[in-house]
């Protein structure tokens, strides 16, 4: 039988001689048999409590702001694929998305002209208008910053867990590694009612506020920042969708499809649904942390995988084949034929057809001719 719920693991066992072998026991089947986790304890290098409430009253106040404001940093207006994007705008699996949502990332500069077109993946966020949300910069930098460092010490266990030397994942990343995060709302359905959809005609009929997916990352992390429960769903093995508890002060922890391909698929990135609140629950604020890898990587599969951990995974996989549940098409990364940052670059293309329609036309064309909705 396939997983039927999420693990949950304390980071702090990871940290003493005694409990760490069993951390490490757990951290594997939850890569390998689950691709989701709740991970707890993690303030020593992640962020407190009050910097989870801070940047929860951010992502408030920003989706507050008048419809203007928020425009003014409109994805559209960057060629990195961050900024704001309104209600009912992305695309996941050929429906509409109901959620409106800032994507935000490490600043870096742009690259320059010349430079291989996905490196503009990298670059400089829009930030809100100082004057309209005052602390919202240096509140979603002190997260960035926590965050990047909570994960940079988790890669270093999943590697571990899986019989990978940490060393070994060091050479997929560069200094000063971007990594990208989101703060998004998800109305509740009795406030879609007179939302139309803008990228397809589409109503809240669906139940999606965001549709069938993997992430392209290397490993996300997860603020479930309201009390909502039953939203956030991944699919088992089997296909049964199983909800993610919301528990205070956990974080939730799923697989990229980037580790599944450095790790010739010992991990797995699990397929996720987000559904629309229930009618009277209020807007749901979520805040997933993508950790992502150097975009000019061509480095292949670690090779120095253990045979005991090559052979779990073909455990799994002669089941999946039997239960033969798999769905979605998305570009998954091949190493082998172009740098990771290729299939990253035409993921964001597919999702934000908009934004490269008025900056990558031609990339655009090709994307289209090769997905088929
Ligand atoms: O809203 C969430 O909790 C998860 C969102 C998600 O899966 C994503 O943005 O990739
Ligand atoms: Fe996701």
């Amino acid at each position: 039988m396939s997983f039927q719920e999420i693990p949950i693991l304390d980071l702090q066992e990871a940290f003493d001689k005694s409990t760490k072998p069993q951390f490490l026991a757990k951290l594997q089947d939850a890569v390998i048999n689950v691709g989701f986790l709740l991970l707890k304890n993690y303030e020593s290098l992640g962020p407190t409590k009050e910097e989870l409430e801070a940047i929860k009253q951010q992502s408030f106040e920003f989706f507050a702001l008048p419809d203007n404001v928020k425009q003014q940093v409109e994805m559209i207006n960057s060629p990195h694929f961050l900024g704001f994007t309104r209600l009912a705008n992305e695309i996941t699996a050929s429906h509409t998305d109901w959620r409106e949502q800032i994507d935000l990332a490490t600043e870096l500069p742009a690259p320059k002209a010349g430079e291989p077109l996905y490196r503009n993946i990298e670059g400089p966020n829009l930030w809100p208008d100082a004057n309209e949300i005052p602390n919202f910069r240096s509140t979603v930098e002190t997260f960035i910053t926590k965050m990047t460092r909570l994960s940079n010490t988790f890669k270093d266990l999943v590697a571990e867990s899986i019989g990978i030397d940490p060393k070994v994942l060091n050479e997929y990343f560069k200094p000063n590694q971007q990594c990208k995060m989101k703060l998004i709302a998800y109305p509740d359905v009795s406030q879609l009612t007179s939302t139309k959809s803008v990228a397809l005609d589409d109503t809240p009929e669906t139940n999606q506020g965001v549709g069938p997916h993997r992430d392209s990352d290397l490993i996300t992390y997860i603020y479930q920042a309201t009390e909502h429960q039953n939203s956030l769903e991944v699919q088992n093995f089997q296909g049964k969708w199983i909800a993610v508890p919301n528990i205070a002060g956990h974080l939730v922890v799923n697989n990229g499809q980037t580790l599944q391909a450095i790790t010739q698929g010992v991990a797995k990135a699990t397929i996720h649904r987000v559904l629309i609140p229930e009618a009277g629950s209020g807007t749901r604020i979520s805040i997933p942390f993508f950790q992502t890898i150097d975009l000019d990587s061509s480095k292949a599969a670690v090779e120095s995988i253990p045979k005991e951990v090559l052979a779990l995974k073909e455990e799994r996989d002669k089941k999946i084949k039997d239960w033969g549940v798999d769905t979605g098409f998305q570009f998954e990364p091949d190493v082998t034929k172009e740098p990771i940052g290729h299939a990253v670059f035409r993921n964001r293309i597919k999702s934000h057809q908009d934004v490269a329609k008025k900056w990558y036309p031609e990339v655009l064309e090709q994307v289209l001719r090769e997905y088929v909705h």
